[in-house]
């Protein structure tokens, strides 16, 4: 539904966005994750046909964003970062007015804003003033704005940002139930976002996609992540001895930790993929006589895949998933 091809933007001598090639089928929902500056405003609006790109392609159904921009605009919803609300208006006023403007008849923008005043949860707002609204319902209207021409794909450009905890997870549930018909890209820098609605996720850094998979995929490819921290009596370098040579570990590290009693000491274990030492640790521990405390498994979380991708880029082509 949505295919990048090779796209880059340059700013004077900034290269904003640099030889990106993803794609979004219908119905999914790809998170486009990056830090401050990766460039993900900019694809956004090159993906609403705002921006031109310098060079590359980026295809909507099948148009291109730049020659064919128009068709582009009446099958696509952009949220921009900061949406343009007219604030003397009401809820229905602005949302008839957009309908109009996106070239909905005249005899559906009833039924058609009626249904985006409904599925943005805004009925008890529809005859307020935009300006009287908090940033959550704003937000909301923003959305009701992309939605109310009911466009195949919806664009969103950090849909959370400047909410409250509460409102974040009121938007995050409206993305959701939104994607059952939709086809939809949102940008963020915010880790859970993706992994609480996107079916897939493209990290960018610098301008450059580093990664693209399932969230679950990204966290289980980083294996690296996962393993036990045990609090036990000991040496650590003895203990590390007596650790890294059993099957399925493959890491053992001493974790900096305060306030420990003397001769006690917190370890790292990192696992091979799919290995359960679990046991074996444990048991060599308590036939060695030595304490065992504490010993809890650590699991590889997205942030740490965001982390080490955007720290080391010579982590990136391991975990790029096949096929993407
Ligand atoms: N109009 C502009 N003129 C010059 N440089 C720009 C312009 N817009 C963006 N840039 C630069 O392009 C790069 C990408 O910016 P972009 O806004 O797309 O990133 P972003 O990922 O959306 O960041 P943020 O999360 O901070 O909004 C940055 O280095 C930025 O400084």
């Amino acid at each position: 539904m949505i295919e990048v091809e090779h796209l880059s933007k340059t700013y004077g001598s900034t290269p904003a966005i640099q030889d990106l090639t993803f794609s979004v089928a219908p119905g999914e929902i790809l998170g486009f994750l990056g830090p401050n500056g990766a460039g993900k405003t900019t694809t956004m609006r090159i993906l609403a046909g705002y921006l031109p790109a310098s060079s590359g392609t980026a295809r909507i159904a099948g148009y291109d964003v730049h020659e064919d921009s128009m068709a582009v605009r009446r099958r696509i919803g952009y949220l921009p970062e900061n949406p343009p609300l007219y604030p003397e208006m009401t809820v229905e006023e602005f949302l008839k007015f957009v309908a109009g403007i996106k070239g909905v008849r005249r005899r559906d923008r009833t039924t058609k804003v009626n249904s985006a005043i409904e599925r943005c949860n805004l009925l008890e707002k529809r005859h307020v003033l935009i300006r009287k609204l908090s940033k959550g319902f704003r937000q909301r209207v923003g959305i009701a704005q992309a939605i109310v021409h009911d466009p195949p794909v919806i664009i969103l450009d950090e849909p959370t940002v400047g909410l409250d905890p509460r409102q974040i997870i009121e938007v995050r549930q409206l993305i959701k139930s939104l994607a059952s018909d939709h086809t939809i890209i949102l940008s963020t820098h915010i880790l859970p976002e993706v992994s609480m609605t996107c079916s897939r996720v493209t990290i960018i850094n610098k301008g450059q996609v580093v990664a693209t998979n399932t969230p679950d995929n990204l966290m289980a490819q980083l294996t690296g992540g996962s393993g036990y921290e045990i609090e036990v009596d000991g040496e650590p370098l003895a203990l590390q001895k007596m650790l890294t040579v059993l099957p399925g570990v493959s890491v053992v590290e001493l974790v900096p930790a305060k306030d420990l009693p003397e001769n006690r000491c917190l370890i790292r274990v990192i696992t091979q993929p799919g290995a359960e030492p679990g046991r074996d640790i444990a048991s060599l521990i308590i036939k060695a006589g030595l304490g065992l405390y504490e010993m809890r498994r650590t699991f590889a979380s997205l942030e740490d895949v965001f982390l080490k991708l955007t720290l080391e880029d010579k982590a990136v082509q391991s975990l790029n998933g096949e096929g993407f």
